[in-house]
């Protein structure tokens, strides 16, 4: 068990700047840049495409949508899909999560207070209690639940009859949800990791939008070191605004946005100080293993559900680290990007050469 108060947790450790979830900054200035229509909505081509028939044929029906499952890492964009959902719709929208819903009585509430068509998003789906789910189940199918009222065998289960409702579910964890849940959605979709062009155009919007003047390669520098999430492109354009206004004259060039985020120590390819730590450790510590995930986290300082949860799983995604049964590898690109030499591929065959280079 760790008592010391000051070694980081998980959650201290993704409130970095290229960390996937929001913090204060960001709930307070993504409302003001949140795409409000599909068409607004850059990217995530076939999930576009595929909800605009879902909702323009409900609208034509004069139907309620379909509910709909949203799965994909944060910051991707689920909640402004929401959003957008119930604006497309021309419907209200009621916001929640799973982890707020801890009791049936807590979904009882909310359900009963739906206004008919309105858009019910719950976030973290896969974090809601079972009674609370199994109460869904019914909600979503035949819009009733059943309140209990008294304890026991006195107990009575008095039906509800609820408005047609659309429910957005979002979870990050697709997997973890029941398959009953699963099938009670409509239609389900996906989001994926933004290509660099894409997250440009976020860029170039947001950038319009906060009245800040950038250049199309300056977009592509802040792009390509986002990791593939709006959110974080986001965070970035308004760290490199702060740099340019204070260093320069406002406007974002390729070498502000180099310069900027390099002060900020986020790399090339969207890596920081953490995930180049481990990289660092694991080649030249422990030669690019294999090696445990413990000893690589004691070599780092950091504890092991971060190095593990944090920094992992974007170097995994890149193509820098490998887990294999034996442990961690580092992978080819990973010598690569820290400029250093596998052992034994120096010249000479001598191998380590470089390796404390840099
Ligand atoms: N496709 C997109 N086009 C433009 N901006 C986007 C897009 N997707 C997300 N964003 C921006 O990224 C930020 C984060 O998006 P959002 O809050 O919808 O993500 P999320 O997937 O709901 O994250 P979480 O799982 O943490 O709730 C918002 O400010 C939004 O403006």
């Amino acid at each position: 068990m760790n008592w010391d108060d000051t070694a980081p947790t998980t959650d201290d450790a993704d409130d970095r700047l290229v960390g996937a979830s929001a913090d204060g900054e960001d709930q307070a200035v993504e409302a003001a840049l949140r795409p409000k229509s599909l068409d607004e909505f850059v990217g995530q081509e076939r999930v576009r495409e595929q909800l605009d028939l879902v909702l323009k044929a409900a609208l034509a029906r004069g139907a309620t949508a379909d509910h709909v499952l949203l799965s994909g890492s944060p910051g991707l964009g689920k909640t402004t899909l929401s959003m957008i959902i119930a604006a497309e719709m021309g419907a209200p929208i009621r916001i929640t999560s799973g982890p707020a819903i801890q009791h049936a009585g807590d979904l009882a509430a909310i359900l009963s207070s739906l206004q008919e068509g309105e858009v019910l998003f719950l976030d973290e789906i896969h974090r809601m209690s079972r009674p609370a789910e199994e109460m869904l189940y019914m909600a979503m199918e035949d819009f009733r639940v059943d309140v209990i009222v008294g304890k026991g065998p006195g107990a009575t289960a008095i039906p509800l009859e609820l408005p047609p409702f659309t429910l957005v579910g979002a979870t990050t964890r697709a997997g973890l949800l029941p398959p009953p849940l699963r099938d009670r959605f409509g239609f389900t979709a996906h989001m994926e990791f933004y290509a660099p062009s894409e997250l440009e155009r976020v860029i170039h919007r947001s950038a319009q939008l906060l009245d800040v003047a950038i250049d199309t390669d300056g977009a592509a520098e802040i792009a390509g070191r986002s990791r593939g999430t709006p959110r974080i492109a986001n965070r970035l354009l308004r760290r490199v605004r702060d740099y340019a206004q204070v260093k320069a004259d406002g406007r974002i060039t390729r070498e502000i946005a180099a310069t900027a985020l390099g002060v900020y120590e986020v790399d090339g390819r969207g890596l920081d100080r953490l995930d180049r730590a481990v990289l660092q450790a694991l080649l030249k510590l422990f030669a690019g293993g294999p090696v445990g995930l413990s000893t690589l986290a004691v070599a780092v300082g950091e504890e092991r559900e971060t190095v593990e949860e944090v920094a992992e799983p974007f170097l995994v995604r890149e193509g820098l680290l490998a887990r294999t049964p034996r442990g961690r590898v580092a992978t080819p690109a990973a010598w690569a990007h820290l400029g250093l030499v596998p052992p034994g591929q120096g010249p000479g065959g001598g191998g380590q050469q470089g390796l404390f280079g840099t």
